[in-house]
C-alpha cells in the first residue's frame, strides 16, 4: 500500500510530452520551468491563467502539502471534499460522452472518465488511513465548483465541457511537477504530490487539451471559452483556500 500511488489517474500508460524536460531545481522559484507547455489554445488559456496557478502554487495549503507540514485535519477535510467533486468531474464526462462528435472523441473521453473513476476508488482506500469522512456535506466551494461544472456539461458543447475540466487537470500536473522535486521521503502527502506530479497525470491532461483544441470552435471559439477556463482556475483556487481554512 505505501508504495502504491494514491489518487492515481495513472491508467494512461506512456510518459507525457514533457515529462523529463523539467529542470531539477523547478518550483515556486522556477515556476514556469516547472509548467509544461500546453499546444495550441490550451497554451494560451494555461498562460493567461499562470498569475492563478501560481497563487494556488503558493497558497499555504498547496506549500503544507509540498513540506509535509500541513494539518492532517485540514488535509482529511480536503480528501473528503475532494471526493465529492470528483463524483461530479466524472458526471461531466460522461455528460461529455454523450455529446462527443465523434468516436475517437467518445474514446478519449471515456479514458479520462476511467481515470477519475480509479482516482476515487484510491480515495476510498486512502480515507481509511487518514479517517475521512467521504460523504461530508459539500462546502460553499465545493457546491459552487461541482454546480459549474455540471451547468456547463449539461448546457455546452464538447469543446466548452474541455475547457472548464481542463484547469482541473493542467493545474493539478503543474502542481505535481513543480513539488516533486523537493518532497521528502517522510513527507505524509509524498503519493499524492508523485500522483499528480507524474507522467501519467501529465499525459491525461494533455489528452483533455487536445480536446479543448479540437473542439473549442463549435463551442463558440476562443472568446467563449476562455472564461470558462478562467472560472475554473478561481474555483480551484476557492477549493485550496476553503480546505486551509477548514479547521
Ligand atoms: C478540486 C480538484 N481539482 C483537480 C483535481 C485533480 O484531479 C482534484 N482531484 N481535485
Amino acid at each position: 500500500m505505501a508504495e502504491e500511488a494514491i489518487f492515481s489517474g495513472a491508467q494512461a500508460g506512456g510518459a507525457g510530452r514533457h515529462a523529463g524536460s523539467r529542470p531539477a531545481d523547478a518550483g515556486p522559484g522556477g515556476l514556469d520551468s516547472a509548467t509544461a507547455a500546453p499546444a495550441g489554445l490550451a497554451g494560451e488559456l494555461w498562460r493567461q491563467n499562470l498569475d492563478l496557478a501560481r497563487r494556488c502554487l503558493e497558497h499555504p495549503f498547496v506549500q503544507g502539502i509540498g513540506r509535509g507540514d500541513l494539518p492532517r485535519s485540514r488535509f482529511a477535510w480536503y480528501v473528503g471534499q475532494d471526493a465529492a467533486f470528483l463524483e461530479a468531474f466524472a458526471r461531466a464526462y460522461a455528460l461529455a460522452i454523450a455529446k462527443a462528435p465523434d468516436l475517437d472523441t467518445m474514446t478519449t473521453l471515456r479514458h479520462l472518465l476511467d481515470g477519475v473513476l480509479d482516482e476515487l476508488r484510491l480515495h476510498q482506500k486512502y480515507a481509511a488511513r487518514w479517517g475521512v469522512d467521504l460523504r461530508p456535506a459539500p462546502s460553499f466551494a465545493t457546491r459552487a465548483y461541482t454546480g459549474f461544472l455540471l451547468e456547463v456539461a449539461w448546457s455546452r458543447a464538447v469543446g466548452a465541457i474541455a475547457a472548464a475540466m481542463t484547469p482541473c487537470m493542467r493545474l493539478y500536473a503543474f502542481l505535481g511537477q513543480s513539488l516533486r522535486p523537493r518532497v521528502t521521503a517522510d513527507n505524509p502527502y509524498r503519493e499524492w504530490v508523485e500522483t499528480y506530479g507524474s507522467p501519467d497525470f501529465e499525459s491525461l491532461a494533455v489528452r483533455l487539451e487536445e480536446l479543448v483544441n479540437r473542439w473549442h470552435a463549435t463551442a463558440g471559439g476562443p472568446g467563449e471559452v476562455a472564461p470558462l477556463y478562467r472560472t475554473a482556475m478561481e474555483l480551484e483556487f476557492a477549493f485550496f483556500d476553503a480546505a486551509w481554512h477548514s479547521g
